[in-house]
């Protein structure tokens, strides 16, 4: 997909493999005492591009995790920041374990020691590389990476910016466990404020009333089926799981499923459902809307032909491949590429990194004559920026609000809409504008790797 884009642009000779290849990747396996007995786990964490500094890029906790998956995911964060304009290049860590299988403190004690091998080796460092919760992981497992830093860097002032996604009262921001959910619904309304967008799936309306299936209800696919159902009037008719899938015409309660699965450890035996015991099936059932929102390749060649629905927004990351792409685009469906879908997660990281390097505390401060002392410090925030040569940029709906005096949640949401706006936007000129560009993939692609290869023209190689 990546060359499919690179064939319809005009870079340099040579640069499409610079930007291409992945930087370095750092492997790593290391042993814990645990349970009477030393087990060693292997980790990885792969540098795609440093165009810009820190790279950014989640930490995922799973048994699939091999180096050819970090290096890939790592990829799709330098285009993912890029799209997004997140001044950030790309970065992934992956950890090979079953977070289930271990309690606790035997999981603390486990990312303790993972992130020590990192950060002694400048892996995790606030100007340098910052990662982020993903799949397996959460603000928990942050909270005890942020501490393992400052502990190993005890005089650093900017420490708490060397990760993200960290808990409220751990240097965190607001709305960041939800965040990337909640692009995802953003994205979902910016793409139906578009009717011409809607004619080429095959939709017309609003959001009201769409039949969507969400695949995988852990943070990502969670939020964002709360978020439309509760705030958009979706219908979720559809929820895949580990274990099976739950399928109802009239629409699941996000909310109680939830619990269910909490409770019970899977979806088998919720009422008020049918239950279907082969989950990916209901991948092909009719809806409106699919959220694959777990794992990567679930949409293949084996079952492209068969899916029904029009739109595919991919909340996961990868989880439609190179062939299921192609036959999905012969058949007419539009596909919400994961570079912009899923990208509400390291936007909202941003935020939360800018608030812990500048040591301001976001949101109301409670009076009037506050707003001054806010344009100051608007004022000062991007002279920082622009005197360093950071590149960061306050949205114009965040600098309103935060002048207003708006709350920490309000500032973000209105920054994550703005972003997810303005990405939008810049993808649908491309597709809408060039008749060699047929898909919003694509068009993502050439938006981002146009400007990863500007920054590379721009401080030379
Ligand atoms: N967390 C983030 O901020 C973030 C940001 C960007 C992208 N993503 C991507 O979103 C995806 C999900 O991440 P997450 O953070 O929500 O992970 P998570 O671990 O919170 O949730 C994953 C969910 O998928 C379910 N699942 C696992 N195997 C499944 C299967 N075979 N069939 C159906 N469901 C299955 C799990 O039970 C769980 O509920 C990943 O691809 C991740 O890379 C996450």
């Amino acid at each position: 997909m990546f060359n499919r884009a690179v064939a319809l642009m005009d870079l340099p000779p040579g640069l499409e493999e610079k930007i291409r290849v992945c930087n370095a990747t750092y492997t790593v396996r290391f042993g814990v005492r645990l349970r009477g007995q030393i087990h060693t786990f292997t980790g990885y964490r792969s540098v795609h591009s440093e165009h810009m500094e820190p790279v950014k890029g989640g930490i995922r906790y799973a048994m699939g995790v091999n180096q050819d998956e970090v290096e890939a995911l790592a990829a799709l964060m330098t285009y993912k920041c890029a799209l997004v304009e997140a001044p950030f290049g790309g970065s992934k860590g992956g950890l090979r374990i079953d977070p289930r299988e271990w309690d606790e403190d035997e999981l603390e004690r486990i990312t303790r020691r993972f992130a020590y091998e990192l950060i002694k080796r400048d892996l995790i460092n606030p100007s340098q590389n910052v990662p982020a919760p993903d799949m397996g992981t959460g603000e928990r497992e942050m909270a005890w990476i942020a501490d393992q830093y400052k502990r190993m860097n005890t005089t650093d002032i900017n420490g708490r910016a060397c990760v993200t996604g960290k808990p409220i009262n751990g240097g965190g921001i607001q709305g960041r466990t939800e965040a990337t959910g909640r692009g995802v619904q953003y994205a979902l309304q910016e793409f139906f404020r578009h009717p011409e967008d809607m004619k080429a799936a095959g939709l017309s309306g609003t959001l009201d009333g769409k039949k969507v299936i969400v695949q995988g209800l852990g943070n990502v696919g969670y939020h964002a089926a709360k978020f439309l159902s509760e705030e958009d009037g979706c219908i979720i008719t559809g929820i895949i799981e580990r274990d099976g899938a739950l399928v109802s015409e009239d629409g699941l309660h996000v909310e109680e499923v939830r619990h269910w699965i909490a409770k019970h450890g899977g979806v088998k035996g919720y009422p008020d459902a049918e239950y279907v015991e082969d989950g990916s099936k209901v991948l092909e059932n009719a809806c409106d809307i699919l959220v694959p929102a777990a794992l990567e390749g679930v949409i293949h060649m084996g079952n492209a032909a068969n899916i029904q629905a029009p739109l595919i927004i991919e909340a996961a990351n990868g989880p439609v491949t190179a062939g299921a792409d192609e036959i999905l685009r012969k058949k007419g469906a539009v596909i919400i590429p994961d570079m912009y879908a899923n990208a509400g997660g390291v936007t909202v990281s941003y935020f939360e990194w800018v608030k812990n390097l500048s040591h301001i505390r976001f949101g109301r401060m409670g009076r009037r004559q506050e707003e001054a002392r806010h344009q100051l410090i608007v004022d000062e925030l991007e002279q920082l920026s622009a005197d360093r040569g950071l590149g960061w940029t306050l949205t114009p709906g965040f600098k309103q609000q935060y002048l207003r005096g708006a709350g920490e949640l309000e500032l973000v949401r209105s920054g994550l809409d703005d972003t997810m706006r303005a990405a939008y936007q810049s993808m649908r000129e491309v597709w809408h504008g060039r008749q060699d560009v047929t898909d919003l993939r694509t068009a993502a692609y050439l938006v981002s790797i146009d400007k990863v290869a500007a920054s590379y023209r721009a401080a030379g190689l």
